[in-house]
């Protein structure tokens, strides 16, 4: 008998019955780092690769009773959120994270799909402005999002780092303004950590519309990488690094927006 331990972790999202994005993306990312995804369901979505056709939000009472089974029995050392859909979930979720003493957690903002079709409405942007950033250890918004937490548009880099500078302020300790709205062959991710430090991540933009889910596949790589063991700054740098790598190879998936090639970077997760 072989028997390990292996590092523990959570997604708190919406599932895309696609299977690209969302909890889905989240889970196939964290499988393929080679730590253990427990997931707390916060909505549901009919989507497929060229949109979402319906959602559902989960009922807050099946939300609490997720994170209570979770936290009765496993031992999670990093966690994410995703789609929240609204403020009565977000506030539910900032609840839980409070009652459970959640962190490492990372907040990806995720505000519309590919397609366009909105994940989350106003009164949830507002919460996750007032609520969760004070309490998130990263937090990943795409230009769009950081824009509409930002309060202002974003178009130079000046414009990425006072965004970034603000985004701070409102409390969250590291950021991440990801770069894949930019225009161009390059794109560049710009990270600014607790400490002062910021930094790029520059790369070459793939020309794929094999991209869904992206986001998800970044924070979530992200968590793996920090219930391995790695440093913030790390987590961060390697979890580019296995986008970067899985858009490389793709798979053909669906007539819209293709998911992308969780299995991609296999030589390289150790
Ligand atoms: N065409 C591309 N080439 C290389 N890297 C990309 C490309 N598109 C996105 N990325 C990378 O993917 C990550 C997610 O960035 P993006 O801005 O697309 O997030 P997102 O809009 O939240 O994604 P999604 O809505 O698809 O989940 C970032 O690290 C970004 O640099
Ligand atoms: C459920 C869900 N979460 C996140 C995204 C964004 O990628 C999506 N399309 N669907």
């Amino acid at each position: 008998m072989n028997s390990k331990k292996v590092p523990e972790t959570l997604t708190i999202a919406g599932s895309d019955s696609g299977g690209g994005a969302g909890m889905q993306a989240d889970i196939k990312t964290m499988q393929e780092h080679h730590v253990f995804a427990t997931n707390v369901v916060v909505g549901l979505t009919a989507q497929n690769t060229l949109s979402v056709q319906s959602v559902l939000p989960t009922p807050v009472d099946m939300i609490n009773a997720q994170f209570d089974s979770l936290y009765d029995d496993f031992d999670i050392k990093a966690a994410k959120t995703g789609a929240l859909f609204d403020q009565e979930r977000v506030e539910a979720v900032v609840s839980n994270i409070k009652k459970h003493n959640i962190h490492p957690i990372v907040v990806d903002p995720v505000m519309v799909a590919k397609g366009g079709a909105r994940l989350l409405d106003d009164s949830g942007i507002d919460a996750i402005i007032n609520k969760l950033m004070p309490i998130a250890d990263i937090v990943t918004p795409n230009l769009p999002e950081a824009e509409v937490i930002y309060g202002k548009k974003i178009e130079t880099n000046d414009d990425v780092i006072a965004a970034a500078a603000h985004i701070q302020q409102l409390g969250a300790k590291n950021v991440i303004i990801k770069g894949g709205h930019q225009q161009g062959d390059t794109l560049s991710d710009y990270v600014l950590l607790e400490s002062g430090v910021s930094f790029t991540i520059e790369s070459k933009k793939y020309d794929t519309v094999r991209k869904h889910g992206t986001g998800d596949t970044l924070s979530s790589a992200i968590v793996a990488n920090l219930a391995k063991g790695l440093s913030i700054k790390d987590a961060i740098i390697e979890g580019k690094r296995y986008i970067d790598t899985i858009l490389q190879s793709e798979i053909i998936v669906g007539h819209g927006h293709g998911p992308l090639n969780h299995w991609g970077a296999e030589d390289e997760i150790g």
